[in-house]
C-alpha cells in the first residue's frame, strides 16, 4: 500500500496545480490521441465533480527532438475527451500564465505550455534544488494544493514532478494511484516458469539499468530497437551509429558503454540479441541483412525475420513476459514486423504479460491487436520497468513525504 494521500482526501473547491503526462507520438506535426489522454481525463473529470479549479502542467518531447512541440493540440484532445473546453495558455509562469491563473475559478480547466520549454524544469536535480527554482517559487503560492498524476514521468527528478510537491500540500491523482498500485503488485508476484523481458525503443537510460537490476531474476532478455543495436556494438558489430540528422546512438553509447559492457559480460547467457536487421532497400522496400554483414553507414529500423522467430519462440515458452519499448519503427508499416509479431506471439501465449511505454502501447491499437489478450497495458514505460526493479520513483517518494 502506498502512503500518499489521494484526491479523495481533498476538501472540495480548491485551486489545484495538476501534473499530468500526455506526452504523445507526433506524426507530421500532428499530436496523436491515445490512452494517456483518456486516463488523465478521468482524473480531471473527478476533480471537476468536486468543484476544483484545475491548472494542468505537462510536457511533450525533449528539446532538440521533432516531438518537442507546444501543448495547444493537447488542450483540444483533452477537451474532446472531457466534452468541454480546456483553455490553452501559451506560457508557463510568465505574465500571461499568471493572469490566466489569477482569473480562473472553480470548474475551470486550463493547460499551461510545455513545461520543458520553461527555465527550471530541466535538468534533473535533487527535489530540494528543483523546489528553489523561479518556476516553482512563482506558481506554488497561487494554488491550494498540487496533484501528482504523471506516474509515467515519476522517474524524472524535474521541477514539475518533484519541486512543487516538496513545498506544497500534495496528493496523488487517479492515474498515479492506479499505476502505482498495479505495478507494485506485479513486482511482488512470483512465477514458476521462465520470465522474459522484451526491451527495445530509444531510451537506453531507462532500459539498460533494468537489465542489470533484474539480471538475477529474469531468465531471458530479448533486445531490439536502439537498445539492441547498442548491445550488438559491444559485440563488435558495426551498428548503432548516428547517421546524419540522428542523435539516437552516439551520446547513449558514450553515456552507457561501461554499463552495457558490464551487463553483457555478467548476463551473456540470458541476453538475446538480433541476428538480422531490417533497413530500407534501394527500391524503398524493406530489406534484411544478417548482422555479420552490417555496415555503419546503414540505418536499421527493425529486427529481421530470423530474430523475430527466435524471440517469438522465447516468449511462447514463457510464464511471464514484460515488454518495454518497440523492437522497430512500427509507425512505418515496413518496419512494424518485429514489434507486431512478437506482441502477437505474446497475445497467443498462455502467459502473464505486461506491455508498457507511451509509444509501444500504441502499437497494440495501431495494428488491431486485442488489448484483452495482455494481462496489463501500462501507459508508463521507463517508470513501470523501474518499478519492477523495486528502485524508488522520485515522483512517488515526494508524494509520500508530503503526506
Ligand atoms: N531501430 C530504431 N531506430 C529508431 N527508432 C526506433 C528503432 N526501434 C524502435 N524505435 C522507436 O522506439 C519508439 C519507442 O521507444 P521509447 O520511446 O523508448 O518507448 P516507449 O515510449 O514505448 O516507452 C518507437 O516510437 C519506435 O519508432
Ligand atoms: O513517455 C514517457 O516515458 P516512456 O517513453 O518511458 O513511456 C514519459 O512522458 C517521460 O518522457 P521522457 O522519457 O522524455 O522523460
Amino acid at each position: 500500500m502506498s502512503s500518499f494521500r489521494t484526491i479523495d482526501n481533498l476538501e472540495p473547491g480548491r485551486r489545484l496545480l495538476v501534473r499530468i503526462d500526455v506526452n504523445a507520438p507526433v506524426e507530421d506535426g500532428v499530436v496523436q490521441d491515445g490512452r494517456r489522454f483518456a486516463r488523465h481525463a478521468e482524473t480531471i473529470r473527478d476533480l471537476l465533480a468536486d468543484d476544483h479549479a484545475v491548472a494542468l502542467l505537462a510536457h511533450q518531447g525533449r528539446p532538440g527532438r521533432d516531438t518537442f512541440v507546444s501543448l495547444d493540440q493537447h488542450a483540444d484532445i483533452l477537451g474532446d475527451h472531457l466534452g468541454r473546453e480546456v483553455d490553452f495558455v501559451p506560457d508557463t509562469y510568465g505574465e500571461e500564465a499568471l493572469a490566466a491563473i489569477d482569473a480562473f475559478d472553480s470548474g475551470d480547466v486550463l493547460l499551461l505550455e510545455n513545461v520543458r520549454m520553461c527555465d527550471g524544469e530541466l535538468p534533473e536535480a535533487d527535489p530540494g534544488v528543483k523546489a528553489e527554482t523561479e518556476f516553482v517559487r512563482t506558481l506554488a503560492p497561487r494554488f491550494d494544493a498540487y496533484v501528482g498524476d504523471a506516474y509515467s514521468t515519476a522517474h524524472r527528478s524535474h521541477a514539475s514532478i518533484v519541486g512543487f510537491p516538496r513545498v506544497m500540500d500534495a496528493y496523488a491523482g487517479r492515474v498515479m494511484e492506479g499505476e502505482y498500485t498495479a505495478n507494485t503488485a506485479i513486482r511482488e508476484r512470483s512465477f514458476d516458469g521462465p520470465v522474459t523481458m522484451v526491451l527495445g525503443g530509444t531510451k537506453a537510460e531507462d532500459t539498460i539499468p533494468v537489465v542489470e537490476r533484474l539480471g538475477d531474476t529474469v531468465d531471458r532478455f530479448c533486445l531490439g530497437g536502439i537498445v539492441g543495436e547498442l548491445f550488438l556494438r559491444t559485440e563488435g558489430y558495426d551498428v548503432g551509429y548516428d547517421v546524419e540528422g540522428s542523435e539516437l546512438f552516439d551520446h547513449q553509447w558514450d553515456d552507457h558503454r561501461e554499463t552495457i559492457e558490464r551487463v553483457h559480460d555478467s548476463y551473456d547467457e540470458k541476453l538475446f540479441l538480433p541476428t538480422d536487421l531490417a533497413f530500407e532497400g534501394a527500391d524503398g522496400e524493406r530489406a534484411e541483412v544478417d548482422v555479420e554483414g552490417v555496415t555503419k553507414e546503414t540505418p536499421f529500423f527493425d529486427v529481421g525475420s530470423e530474430t523475430v522467430e527466435r524471440y517469438a519462440d522465447r516468449v511462447s515458452t514463457s510464464e511471464a513476459v514484460f515488454v518495454k519499448g518497440a523492437l522497430g519503427v512500427f509507425e512505418d508499416e515496413r518496419f512494424a514486423d518485429g514489434t507486431v509479431a512478437v506482441l502477437s506471439a505474446i497475445a497467443d501465449a498462455d502467459c502473464f504479460s505486461v506491455v508498457g511505454g507511451g509509444d509501444t502501447a500504441r502499437s497494440i491499437s495501431a495494428y488491431d491487436l486485442d488489448e484483452s489478450d495482455f494481462s496489463r497495458v501500462s501507459i508508463a514505460g521507463g517508470a513501470y520497468v523501474r518499478a519492477l526493479t523495486g528502485d524508488p520513483l522520485v515522483g512517488v517518494d515526494v508524494l509520500e513525504s508530503a503526506s
